[in-house]
């Protein structure tokens, strides 16, 4: 659904993207990670066909998205400084964006004014921050766009807004395809919300990974036996990190789940876990190997 070919973009003494490349299918969800700077919002930016790239590729379902008004049609952004025209009431906007897509849905907008219990005639700029962010999801669910480019979209929300909007990007995503990229400076954030996530560093992608492949790899374990560690324990495993705490073994190991289990329980332990990794560890790991300290990349 969305392509992105060895793009650049460069601002006068500064390189924001250099060579970007990355594919979004439809219907997925692409989490777009990184340090400040890192150059998300610009690619972002350029993905929405608002900056034109110096070089390289865009293209959403198959399209060039610079000055396309058909996709651009099919296509909300987000930004993270959001924009209302000024002195204007959700009702307003809500009649600008009837006219800019042809896919709102007035039963959708009506429905969610129940998600969102705002005052459709009060001025946004008069209300709070958080307030104004769920007036822009609003808008957005209800224009039905096939793509939303989402630049840290859940700043300013609180918990229980949080985990409505996510629910209901989740909901048009398996509903009806809806393709979105995401960009977030924290891991834990957008975890539980992408099936792709790509981590972005000075401007080019330094990871990218499917995330159910990600997690079906690698495992925390914490074992201990009777008479301290066998001494070919270790060499039958790939283990990325390890760390020893009295008699207990911790690891991080890299391999198939069940192939690990039947390795260990061959050795008899006294004590043996499968703990849950986070994302962020399993970043942290697997950032490690490649000699980046990832601790400073996801606050
Ligand atoms: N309009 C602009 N003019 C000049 N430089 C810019 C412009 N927009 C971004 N930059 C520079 O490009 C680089 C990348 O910025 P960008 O806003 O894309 O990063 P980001 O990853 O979104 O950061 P953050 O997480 O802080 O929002 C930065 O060095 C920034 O100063």
């Amino acid at each position: 659904m969305i392509d992105v070919r060895g793009v650049r973009k460069e601002f006068a003494d500064v390189e924001a993207v250099k060579e970007v490349s990355l594919h979004v299918e439809r219907g997925s969800i692409y989490g777009l990670l990184g340090s400040n700077g890192a150059g998300k919002t610009t690619l972002l930016k350029m993905i929405a066909g608002i900056y034109k790239q110096d070089h390289g590729d865009i293209l959403i379902a198959g399209e060039r998205v610079f000055e396309n008004t058909s996709i651009k049609q099919k296509l909300l952004f987000l930004p993270d400084a959001l924009y209302f025209f000024p002195q204007t009431t959700i009702r307003q906007m809500a009649q600008f964006y009837r006219d800019v897509y042809p896919s709102w849905n007035e039963e959708r907008f009506v429905q969610l004014q129940e998600a969102f219990p705002l005052d459709l005639d009060k001025k946004i700029h008069r209300m709070s921050k958080g307030m104004q962010r769920q007036a822009a999801f609003w808008l957005a669910f209800s224009a039905m766009p096939d793509v939303m480019i989402l630049d840290e979209p859940l700043d300013g929300l609180d918990a229980v807004m949080r985990q409505k909007v996510k629910n209901l990007l989740v909901q048009d995503v398996a509903e009806r395809q809806m393709t979105v990229i995401i960009s977030s400076h924290n891991l834990r954030e957008v975890e539980d919300l992408c099936d792709h996530i790509g981590i972005l560093h000075k401007g080019e992608v330094i990871l990218e990974k499917e995330l159910d492949d990600v997690k079906a790899d690698v495992h925390k374990i914490q074992v201990a036996f009777r008479g301290g560690i066998p001494s070919s324990f270790l060499s039958g495993l790939h283990v990325v990190y390890q760390e020893q705490r009295g008699s207990v073994l911790l690891c991080i190991v890299r391999g198939q789940k069940e192939r690990v289990e039947s390795y260990i329980h061959q050795f008899e332990p006294v004590i043996f876990d499968v703990l849950p990794l986070t994302l962020e560890e399993i970043f942290v790991y697997e950032m490690g190997g490649v000699g980046y300290a990832i601790e400073n990349i996801l606050v």
